[in-house]
């Protein structure tokens, strides 16, 4: 885990005891404060803490005795695994990258050590790749020094064995450490365990006597430099940090797993360090390394010796070297620079962040709750709700970033991803009454091709565009997320007046960004509601912006700048088919009718939806219904039942819905829809109808 802190300020008082401190970090503990907030004070208290202690201006005894004070108050957040609640979702480092991996059956339960996540492929993969440069870089006698000092070959950095502190000098090096930031992440390495976390510090009156001497030694003997990992910072603080801190840090080398720490080397050298701190005092979000990694692995961890040590180690092995990025990470990087209207730390988790705001009206500090940017692999995120799993967001530099989204801005994407890209419930042919032609003819021209791109291929290839049309309420929207669904496909819906309307003057981009987010995420079904108001019919009050983004989809509709084996289809839904211009209307090959629904279709809807109430209708019943709701939408048919089914309610006394239990309530019965028959309407004229029929006999692809 990470932590970030803003500016550090170091305690004026070179003695500090610990109930001055307790004094004044403890008073966030008020019962009004969130489980986040008390989550970013836990981490910026203990980096507090940690810098206090480094410096010397507390005792070990009073900073282990703060630590667990810490770990106490807090340890209903840091044990949690509630996602909302829990620290571990505000990790935005190894421990995130890991929890990407979990799927629902796990029944993942904070089972994370620090060891166990680096056992992880991906994890891995990443450590060998800084390993591997670093031993490139690491002169010999460096790693020679190292060991003759007593450190143990594989805490250095670059080399591979790993081992646990044991010898003597280990120790002492681990108490010494305790000035070095880089001995940080062991104190707390457990936060959530008092006892871990004392077991985590080094004995107190060894520390003390081993404290100047080890630290000096320590300095001699790690290479300049040599820093810890920043486990508890923000990606971006730290990137940014990182940054800044490289001045400094001449020959620092930076351990962080995300070739993004910011924590200086802890040299021997005052004026080192004070260019660290005044660095830090400027405002530069500088990161320390004492900070717990994973709250809650203490529980898993056998020996919390040996764990705090194999954190070290850890960390040590999947060091890295400063201002070395991967170029995916690059990548990323750039794209949030060119994101110039993001707050600093936004972009991080913005991708996977939280849903259906783009981030508005959701307060993201410097700490900001962390929601994971990539689902789970299973594709649940959403209890199960979702037709495809959703691919990786590219504003996490861990995991790859398309070459295709670099142009697109990163607000757009963002948008696409979360307010456009859709994750509700899956939707079967069933749950669609009537339409058969159409259904038909949607699988044998769509669902099957884009299962089987190998077969439907020349003539057969599946269209880039069709056009459902018909009265409002018939499943226009429902077949579209079908077809998704059926042809594991991603959903993106839209309604094409919020892209003339609600981002005036972005609309072409936004097009163009809808169309390169779907291609990245393909197959991808783009169901665009209200399609006419897109497409119109091109007239003297035309606005230009509109023109724009007309233009712009019909270019991004032929698949000018897509290729041949892109799998996008773009489904098309109007209730105004006639004022679909002749350009797009010829784009859109196969127009299809959604009518009314028929007797049948009605009376599927009324048994499947009475199915799962308490309803006492018998088939004779059902058959009126069906009847006196002729002309009916599928719309209309749901809202009759719904109305239908407050009946019984409204038949209570007003007194006894307090204090009925829920199966007394009576079932629905024949008389509540004939109630509800006065009040729900047909939505749609016999006029408007003559319409659609017109044009489907003129334009339509039925029979
Ligand atoms: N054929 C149908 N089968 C089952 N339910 C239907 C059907 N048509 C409509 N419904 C019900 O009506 C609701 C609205 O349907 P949907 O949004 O798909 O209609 P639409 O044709 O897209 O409407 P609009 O043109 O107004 O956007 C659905 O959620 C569903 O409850």
């Amino acid at each position: 885990m990470y932590v970030s802190v803003s500016v550090m300020e170091t305690p004026t008082h070179s003695t500090v005891h610990l109930s001055d401190w307790q004094k004044s970090y403890f008073a966030i503990t008020s019962g009004t404060c969130t489980p986040a907030q008390k989550a970013d004070e836990y981490r910026a208290k203990i980096l507090h803490i940690q810098y206090a202690w480094a410096n010397s201006e507390i005792s070990q005894v009073c900073a282990a005795n703060l630590f667990k004070k810490y770990a106490e108050k807090y340890s209903a957040i840091i044990d949690s695994d509630n996602i909302e609640t829990g620290l571990n979702n505000y990790a935005e480092n190894i421990l995130t990258l890991a929890k990407c991996q979990q799927n629902d059956s796990d029944k993942w339960q904070s089972a994370l050590t620090t060891d166990n996540v680096f056992e992880l492929k991906c994890v891995q993969e990443r450590m060998q790749a800084g390993k591997n440069l670093q031993s490139s870089q690491m002169a010999p006698t460096d790693a020679c020094v190292l060991a003759d000092k007593g450190v143990s070959a594989s805490a250095a950095p670059g080399l591979p064995k790993l081992s646990i502190f044991s010898s003597a000098k280990e120790t002492e090096l681990c108490a010494g450490s305790a000035k070095c930031a880089s001995r940080g992440p062991e104190l707390l390495e457990h936060p959530s365990s008092s006892k871990s976390l004392q077991s985590s510090v080094p004995p107190v009156t060894k520390a003390l006597d081993t404290l100047p001497a080890s630290s000096a030694s320590l300095n001699e003997q790690v290479p300049t430099g040599f820093q810890a990992t920043p486990l508890f910072a923000s990606k971006e603080v730290a990137s940014s940090s990182s940054l800044k801190m490289s001045g400094s840090c001449r020959d620092g080398q930076n351990l962080s797993l995300s070739d993004q720490s910011a924590v200086p080397a802890w040299s021997t050298s005052s004026g080192k360090r004070k260019a660290f701190y005044g660095l830090a005092d400027e405002g530069s979000t500088v990161i320390p390394s004492l900070a717990p990694c994973q709250a809650s692995s203490s529980r898993e961890t056998s020996s919390t010796e040996t764990s705090s040590f194999s954190g070290y180690r850890n960390r040590n092995e999947e060091s890295g070297v400063p201002g070395f990025r991967t170029a995916k990470e690059q990548l990323w990087v750039d794209q949030q620079r060119k994101s110039q209207n993001l707050p600093q730390r936004a972009p991080v988790s913005s991708y996977g962040g939280v849903k259906k705001s783009l981030g508005a009206g959701r307060s993201r500090g410097p700490f900001g709750k962390f929601v994971p940017p990539v689902p789970k692999q299973d594709g649940n995120e959403n209890g199960g709700a979702q037709c495809k799993p959703r691919a990786r967001g590219p504003t996490d530099p861990s995991l790859p970033v398309d070459e295709r989204l670099k142009n697109i801005e990163p607000k757009m994407v963002e948008l696409i991803m979360h307010e456009i890209m859709d994750h509700g419930p899956p939707v079967n042919w069933d749950d669609i009454a009537g339409v058969e032609f159409a259904k038909a003819t949607i699988k044998e021209i769509v669902v099957w091709p884009m299962l089987r791109p190998d077969i439907f291929t020349g003539l057969r290839g599946p269209p880039k565009g069709i056009l459902l049309f018909g009265p409002p309420g018939t499943g226009k929207t429902l077949i579209g997320k079908c077809i998704a669904c059926q042809s594991g496909a991603t959903f993106f819906s839209i309604s094409a007046s919020s892209l003339t309307s609600k981002w005036v003057g972005e609309g072409e981009k936004m097009v163009r960004a809808l169309f390169t987010v779907a291609r990245c995420q393909q197959p991808a079904v783009i169901f665009i509601d209200e399609i006419d108001s897109l497409l119109s019919q091109r007239g003297d009050g035309e606005h230009e912006s509109s023109r724009r983004i007309k233009t712009e989809f019909l270019v991004q509709l032929d698949g000018a700048t897509t290729s041949s084996e892109d799998r996008i289809l773009v489904v098309g839904a109007t209730n105004r088919p006639q004022e679909i211009d002749e350009a797009a209307r010829r784009r859109l090959v196969k127009r299809l009718y959604i009518p009314l629904p028929e007797a049948s279709a009605r009376k599927q809807i009324v048994t499947r939806l009475m199915s799962k109430e308490h309803c006492s209708l018998n088939e004779e019943e059902i058959e009126l219904i069906v009847k006196k709701s002729s002309g009916f939408s599928g719309a209309d048919m749901t809202q009759l039942c719904r109305e239908a089914s407050l009946g019984p309610i409204r038949s209570l006394q007003s007194t006894d819905i307090a204090t009925i239990m829920p199966d007394q309530v009576r079932p629905i019965a024949f008389l509540d829809f004939e109630s509800a028959f006065r009040t729900v309407r047909p939505s749609i004229s016999s006029k408007d109808l003559e319409l659609y029929e017109t044009w489907n006999q003129t334009f339509g692809c039925g029979r």
